[in-house]
């Protein structure tokens, strides 16, 4: 493996489920809201009132089964390779020794047998249970699995997680273009992204005191 290889498999794919995962917090303001709350509920304690921090990401679960609920409808990588190293029946095929096959991570994260309703975006499901289990648990293939499962996925996770969690505590978002909603649509590419990149205006909502503070310190 090469130090290219991590560039490569580490920078578009946490980037997209970042876009993915404020698209769909920004189509489900209710949820958008229930995040900040959580957020507000940790950070404003005892007159204490301070930006959202990395080592907070722990303590916000809700925050993290909404981040893993946007990867497992959207996995950035659709499709994780093998070689089969012996011949072997798989779901009533069979597959000679050496062929090559692909594990594909999207309908294993939209199997119905798995998930109830799975095309509906539903952080909950994750609190039920799910959320422990890590990123090996049945169903949940956005980092692949086994032995070649993604080497960085609790990096990934603790970053989308942390720019999420910014993004929500310190902005309100408008949709931009004048639409109703981002609008989900999958393009083709190398990982999955937004078919249409996701444009929206920041707009600051709290912590401007201590933005202040932070920037006359510097
Ligand atoms: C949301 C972000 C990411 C997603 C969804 C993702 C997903 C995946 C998937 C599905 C695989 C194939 C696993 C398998 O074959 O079972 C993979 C492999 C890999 N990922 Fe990630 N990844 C992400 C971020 C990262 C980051 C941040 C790094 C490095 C800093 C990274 C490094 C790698 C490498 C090196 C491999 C190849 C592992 C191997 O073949 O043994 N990935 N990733």
């Amino acid at each position: 493996m090469h130090l290219q290889d991590i560039f490569i498999a580490g920078t578009s794919t946490t980037a997209d489920a970042m876009a993915w995962t404020m698209a769909e917090i920004l189509n489900h303001p209710a949820i958008f809201k229930r995040v900040r709350q959580e957020i507000h509920d940790l950070t404003n304690g005892s007159g204490n009132n301070r930006l959202v921090e990395e080592t907070d990401i722990p303590n916000l679960h809700y925050l993290q089964a909404v981040v893993k609920e946007a990867l497992r409808l959207h996995p950035p990588v659709m499709a994780a390779p093998r070689v089969c190293r012996e011949a072997c029946r798989v779901g009533g095929f069979d597959i000679p020794k050496g062929v090559a096959v692909a594990l594909n991570v999207y309908s294993i994260t939209r199997d119905p047998d798995v998930w109830e309703n799975p095309d509906e975006f539903s952080p909950e499901r994750f609190l039920q249970g799910m959320v422990e289990k890590g990123f090996q648990a049945n169903g949940f293939a956005a980092f692949g699995g086994g032995r070649r499962m993604c080497p960085g996925s609790n990096l990934a996770f603790t970053v989308i997680c942390y720019a999420v969690a910014a993004m929500v505590q310190c902005f309100d978002w408008k949709v931009g273009n004048g639409e109703d909603g981002v609008r989900m649509e999958a393009g083709l590419g190398m990982t999955m992204s937004l078919a249409k990149p996701l444009v929206c205006l920041p707009l600051l909502q709290v912590c401007l005191d201590q933005f202040q503070m932070e920037a006359s310190s510097l």
